[in-house]
């Protein structure tokens, strides 16, 4: 492991991964490989998943070919330096930001949308100028393998390795150092990817999950609320990490908003759900046997049919759910939707406050006040209004957590921008000595007035006459030197 690290850094310090050319060149190479293998991708994906290759197309290849188009599009201004505001210590001399790579840059993966949640990130770490190794999760293996088949066919193979393996390959990885790592899976590991970075000082960037909460307002359009929640709830069967964990709503919305996701659950996946093409399954056993436990004791108010040889569990909404059960304590991460009642919005912002923070906030209402409120009121990774999971296809947005559902950003520019640094870099002259003086020894009382008139242009009477009487000097000699006198 160590070796194949020192490889990739050797590649890194060869310093052919900074060129704009080659970081185009490299993302169109990636295209070209999404383009080409496309049905190897999309077959994997179904088998990891019980995905269809139409659903794979749309919620990952889509993602995938929109962020590279948009890097290709946008990169050329990107690492261009950014000249800054100078002042007057510095009006004479050269000040930007240039952006550069960090060096080499970990990405561990999660298995639920596999092949979007390493391709993405690679694309903003190739775009800063990076070298990179790839971690997909074991638990995708199928996808994880034809990443590993494909990359180094199309990529550089020395920048840019992918290291397959699960829990054990994984720990001897984070002992290694780099120079950022990029997490995204569930917050329990997200803590030891950030204690083995510690030992480093390695930056981290850590997707994790956690509840996100929706809350329904009785001044809605409930037909078009339950449509959206439905499609959001249980895309990927729940395996979504912004998928609508729970409903907040008063009491008396719960049996209309299950009559109203019966009827859309009928109407997305027929009568007969196991059939259906767009309804997939849990991805391992351990995952089935722990979304089921999470059943006992609650109102099932729709759905609940299980089947183990398969994976299967039907869309299913919970009613009336005590905040203090089980499902209420974990992250839910499978077709499960229990409904909480609350009395008002009042009693749903403080019932999400006192809780971890989320990865996404959903609240449905006419009223833009209400929503604006709950925005205000709250924290949240992202907020969707009036529909859910949307805000993840936005590649102008960060996309990230706060407090426990993460920390740091990305998608787009915020991609490029963590895979950085933002290096200030400040270019004076060798010459204008005398103006220098003012900050070397000996101090005086006179060289700090002028400093203070300098930086933080605040000035006496006595030091403003002396300004004005050297202004009327220079423009003097300006006028003698010109011929005017
Ligand atoms: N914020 C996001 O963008 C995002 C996206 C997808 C999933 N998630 C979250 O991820 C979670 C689901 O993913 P998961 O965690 O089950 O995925 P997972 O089991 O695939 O684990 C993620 C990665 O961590 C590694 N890993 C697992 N155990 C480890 C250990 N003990 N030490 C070191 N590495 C280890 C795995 O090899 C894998 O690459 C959910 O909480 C979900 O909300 C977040
Ligand atoms: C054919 C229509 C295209 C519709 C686009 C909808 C995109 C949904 C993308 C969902 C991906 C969510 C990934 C979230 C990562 C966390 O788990």
């Amino acid at each position: 492991m160590e070796r194949e690290v020192q490889r990739v850094r050797q590649a890194f310090l060869s310093g052919r991964s900074r060129p704009l050319r080659f970081r185009l060149q490299q993302l169109e190479a990636l295209r070209r490989m999404v383009q080409e293998r496309e049905k190897d991708i999309l077959a994997a994906i179904a088998a990891d998943l019980c995905k269809s290759e139409l659903n794979a197309y749309s919620q990952e290849v889509i993602t995938v070919l929109g962020e590279i188009d948009f890097m290709l599009e946008n990169l050329p201004e990107w690492v261009t330096a950014k000249p800054v505001k100078k002042n007057l210590l510095t009006m004479m001399d050269e000040a930007y930001i240039q952006p550069q790579p960090l060096g080499v840059v970990l990405i561990i993966g999660a298995w639920n949308y596999p092949f979007v949640l390493i391709i993405q990130p690679l694309i903003g770490a190739i775009a800063a100028g990076n070298a990179v190794i790839i971690k997909p999760s074991e638990l995708s293996e199928n996808t994880a393998k034809i990443v590993a088949k494909l990359l180094p066919q199309y990529l550089d193979q020395d920048l840019y390795v992918v290291i397959n393996g699960g829990v054990e390959e994984t720990t001897e990885l984070l002992k290694q150092r780099f120079d950022h790592i990029f997490y995204t899976g569930n917050t329990a590991v997200g803590k030891i990817v950030m204690e083995a970075a510690a030992k480093h000082l390695t930056p981290v960037t850590l997707e994790l999950g956690g509840k996100s909460p929706c809350y329904i307002d009785k001044d809605c359009d409930l037909d078009i609320v339950c449509r959206r929640i439905t499609w959001g709830k249980y895309m990927n069967c729940g395996q979504t990490c912004i998928a609508p964990d729970y409903i907040l709503c008063e009491a008396s919305l719960q049996s209309q908003i299950v009559w109203k996701i019966k009827e859309t659950v009928k109407e997305f996946y027929g009568e007969n759900i196991k059939e259906s093409p767009d309804y997939e399954r849990i991805i391992n056993l351990r995952h089935f046997k722990r979304i089921l436990s999470l059943l006992e004791g609650q109102k099932i108010a729709l759905g609940g049919e299980t089947d183990e040889a398969t994976r299967y569990i039907a869309p299913t909404v919970l009613t009336d759910v005590d905040p203090k059960t089980k499902v209420m304590q974990e992250e839910i991460f499978g077709p499960v939707l229990p409904i909480v009642p609350v009395k008002n919005v009042d009693e749903a912002i403080d019932f999400i406050n006192e809780r971890e923070k989320p990865l996404a906030l959903y609240v449905f209402s006419h009223n833009h006040k209400l929503i604006k409120r709950m925005i205000d009121e709250t924290s949240s990774g992202g907020v969707t209004g009036n529909d859910v999971i949307m805000h993840f296809t936005l590649n102008s947005f960060p996309f990230g957590g706060v407090g426990s559902s993460g920390m740091g950003a990305y998608h787009g520019k915020h991609s490029f921008d963590t895979f950085s640094h933002q290096r200030p870099c400040l270019l004076k002259s060798l010459k204008r000595e005398g103006a220098n003086k003012l900050r070397y020894p000996p101090n005086s009382q006179s060289k700090v007035d002028w400093g203070k008139f300098f930086l933080l242009k605040r000035f006496n009477k006595e030091k403003l006459g002396l300004l004005l009487f050297t202004f009327l000097g220079i423009v003097a000699a300006v006028l003698v030197k010109a011929g005017y006198y």
